[in-house]
């Protein structure tokens, strides 16, 4: 049978050891092995099948992710999981929830923004989920500019507590995940004013519905924002607004970490820098990096599969039509989001060593890499959530009319996905801050300053500083240009990477060769994209533009035959997979065949609405009503 043969035989054609490689992936062998095992664990267990998903209306959708969560939690306990493990079991569950923003944002915030009181007294109520938590920054009016939200957190001196007010329509929170319908807390975000002086924003923890029968306390109104984007998909989740009628919470939940309100009313700052007041979207711009791989990497996975698995024209000698990865149209779609998935991978691992850096120097009170970090995670988060998006939407287009059935598995990928792109910050808004920042790095270079990390080969281009004088005449209006040299400077910070991943000791039969290959598709393919600014920027000849595309093809050949390989590599399960093209077996046409007939719609021969609309226009029924 075609999808069995065609898959096997493409594995045995495999240039290198692939166990080795689903290492590199993974991490290490312990990440490996947990992710191995814990992603067996959930495929196996029933009450996470999700393959009814985009048909379920949107109330039973929400209780079915309810009850997985539920679910989840109780197998968390029961098995007596460890921090790792819970969050790789959350992951394969895979279906956003109220979860995602609990141990994702709100944990994070009371830990990177609370005081050791403060951590002590909510983190164990929070680790043991006696409350749930969300994060509560977006107002229906404001999300790009944190400094234009409008929610007020007015001290009373009398009561020794915050009143917390939404003064206007437009300061009602809307979007923070989690919030509609499950959270019983939320940090929230507003103004802190204290004897009618706006000391601009901070955040407060604030409960938000009874502990006892989960109703919201008084002068609060609550609710779910509505349907978002596709079926299934991101509409799992219960992305909230909420309004605050002069709402009082105690002095002590306001997150005092970076500033303090004393007893008497007076602000004492602290001496960590303010910014850190932003530092859960640092941590969760991270987190979206790592998480952008994962992404790519399971539709390119699809891709990959189905494209082996797929014939069309050419009739070979054995009467064989040629499998559709062979035309090297597909190849150069297909190879280059390969390549992608892995450098987004390695790029997200050097990130999260960056994030443990700058935490660890920021408790030695060294701030000296927070500018740094926060430019990072921005353009990374950025670059790769974009290229992610419209790579699975590329993934799609690749696996022809089928890529379209949700039983792909690629719609509810790319409608769960392409919030990403928004969500933690617009990735325009978030390339125009490394732009300020690449700005600031060359006005410094005059002043002798060495610029280091991501940014040191500053240091050995000339031209920086005229083109310093240059921007100095107007950052807006050269903001569009601008978010061009934010991207460059990103791209450059994930092939750097990349080539210093292949610097490690790697171990596995052939595994370098293949890293190397998808390294220099990677570098090749942006060079490839963006060859007009290269040529007119006069970075490279028309002659070396032709060897590049020559190359380019050349890899393309090189990976070819182990294609299937390397996104075996990934070690995904059917059941994360999702997808009827992406199986592991390539079984593909009975199964498609197979899920059709599942569908409501063939529940019965004749459809609902027969008699109503059909058999009237057949039987000319209401054309005659009309004459
Ligand atoms: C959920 C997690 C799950 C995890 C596990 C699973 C993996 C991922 C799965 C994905 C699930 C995700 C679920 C969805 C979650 C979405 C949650 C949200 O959207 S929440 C809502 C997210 N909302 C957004 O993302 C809003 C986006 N907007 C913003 O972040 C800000 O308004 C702004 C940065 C654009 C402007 O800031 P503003 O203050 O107005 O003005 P300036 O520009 O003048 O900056 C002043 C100074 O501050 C500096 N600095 C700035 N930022 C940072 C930083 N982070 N740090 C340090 N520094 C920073 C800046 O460089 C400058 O320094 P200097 O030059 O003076 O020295
Ligand atoms: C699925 C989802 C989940 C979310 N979850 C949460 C959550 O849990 N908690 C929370 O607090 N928030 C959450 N958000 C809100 C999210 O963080 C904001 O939507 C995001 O920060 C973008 O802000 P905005 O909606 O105000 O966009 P806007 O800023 O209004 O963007 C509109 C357009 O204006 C452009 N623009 C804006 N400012 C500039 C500028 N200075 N220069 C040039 N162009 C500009 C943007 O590029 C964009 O094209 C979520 C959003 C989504 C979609």
């Amino acid at each position: 049978m075609a999808g069995f043969d065609d898959l096997a035989s493409e594995r045995s054609k495999a240039q290198f050891d692939v166990e080795e490689m689903k290492v590199i992936w993974a991490g290490s062998r312990h990440t490996l092995e947990v992710s191995d095992r814990i992603s067996r664990l959930v495929a196996n267990d029933p009450v996470f099948r999700k393959d009814t998903r985009t048909m379920l209306s949107r109330k039973d959708l929400f209780k079915n992710t309810l009850r997985k969560a539920a679910h989840a939690w109780k197998r968390i306990i029961e098995l007596r999981l460890s921090e790792e493990e819970a969050a790789e079991l959350r992951f394969y569950v895979d279906e956003p929830a109220f979860m995602d923003l609990h141990w994702g944002m709100f944990i994070p915030t009371i830990k990177g923004q609370g005081t050791e009181e403060q951590q002590q007294k909510w983190l164990p109520l929070a680790y043991k989920m006696k409350i749930i938590g969300c994060y509560a920054q977006t107002e229906l009016g404001h999300g790009s500019n944190v400094q234009g939200l409008e929610t007020t957190a007015t001290f009373d001196p009398q009561t020794d507590e915050f009143i917390i007010h939404s003064p206007t329509l437009t300061s009602s929170k809307w979007w923070p995940g989690g919030l509609g319908k499950v959270s019983t807390h939320a940090v929230v975000y507003g103004r802190l004013i204290i004897d009618s002086k706006d000391y601009g924003v901070n955040g407060f923890i604030v409960q938000l519905r009874s502990l006892d029968d989960h109703l919201p306390l008084p002068g609060i109104t609550i609710g779910d924002i509505g349907m978002k984007f596709g079926s299934g998909a991101y509409n799992t989740m219960d992305n909230g607004v909420l309004r605050f009628d002069h709402v009082r919470i105690p002095r002590d939940q306001m997150l005092m970490r970076v500033s303090q309100v004393t007893r008497e009313g007076k602000l004492v700052q602290s001496n960590v820098p303010w910014q850190l007041v932003y530092g859960t979207m640092v941590y969760v711009r991270q987190k979206i990096v790592s998480d952008a791989s994962c992404a790519l990497s399971r539709a390119v996975c699809i891709a990959t599969r189905y494209s082996a698995v797929r014939r069309q024209f050419g009739l070979q000698s054995n009467g064989i039509e040629t499998q559709v990865i062979d035309y090297k149209t597909q190849q150069s779609r297909l190879f280059p989001l390969l390549a992608s998935a892995y450098a987004f991978r390695f790029v997200g691992e050097w990130l999260k060593w960056l994030y443990m850096d700058v935490n660890q120097r920021l408790q030695a009170s060294d701030f000296s890499t927070l500018p740094e970090a926060h430019a990072c995670t921005a353009g990374l988060k950025s670059l790769t959530t974009s290229a992610t998006a419209d790579g699975i939407e590329e993934c799609r287009k690749l696996c022809g009319g089928h890529g379209y059935l949700c039983s792909s598995g690629l719609p509810e990928l790319f409608a769960v996905y392409i919030p990403a792109c928004t969500y933690e910050g617009d990735n325009i808004v978030l390339l125009l801050q490394v732009a300020r920042f690449l700005i600031k790095t060359v006005s410094q270079l005059g002043s002798g300053k060495e610029p280091v990390g991501t940014t040191v080969y500053m240091g050995r281009v000339e031209q920086l500083m005229q083109c310093h004088c240059a921007v100095q005449k107007g950052f807006l209006e050269l903001s569009a240009d601008l978010v061009q040299a934010a991207v460059a400077h990103c791209q450059l910070i994930v092939v750097s990477k990349f080539i210093e991943k292949l610097q490690q000791d790697i171990p596995g039969k052939g595994v370098k060769g293949q890293l190397e290959a998808l390294c220099n598709i990677y570098a090749l393919f942006i060079l490839h994209k963006h060859l007009g600014d290269f040529l007119s920027t006069g970075c490279i000849t028309p002659k070396q533009a032709s060897l590049a595309n020559a190359q380019l093809r050349s890899l393309y050949s090189q990976v070819r035959p182990n294609a299937i390989a390397l996104v075996d590599a990934f070690n995904y399960t059917d059941h994360y997979l999702s997808s009827v093209l992406g199986r592991y077996d390539g079984n593909v046409y009975p199964k498609l065949y197979e899920e059709a007939w599942k569908d409501p719609l063939n529940d019965s021969v004749v459809p609902d609405g027969y008699q109503e609309y059909i058999q009237p226009i057949l039987k000319q029924q209401l054309r005659n009503a009309r004459l």
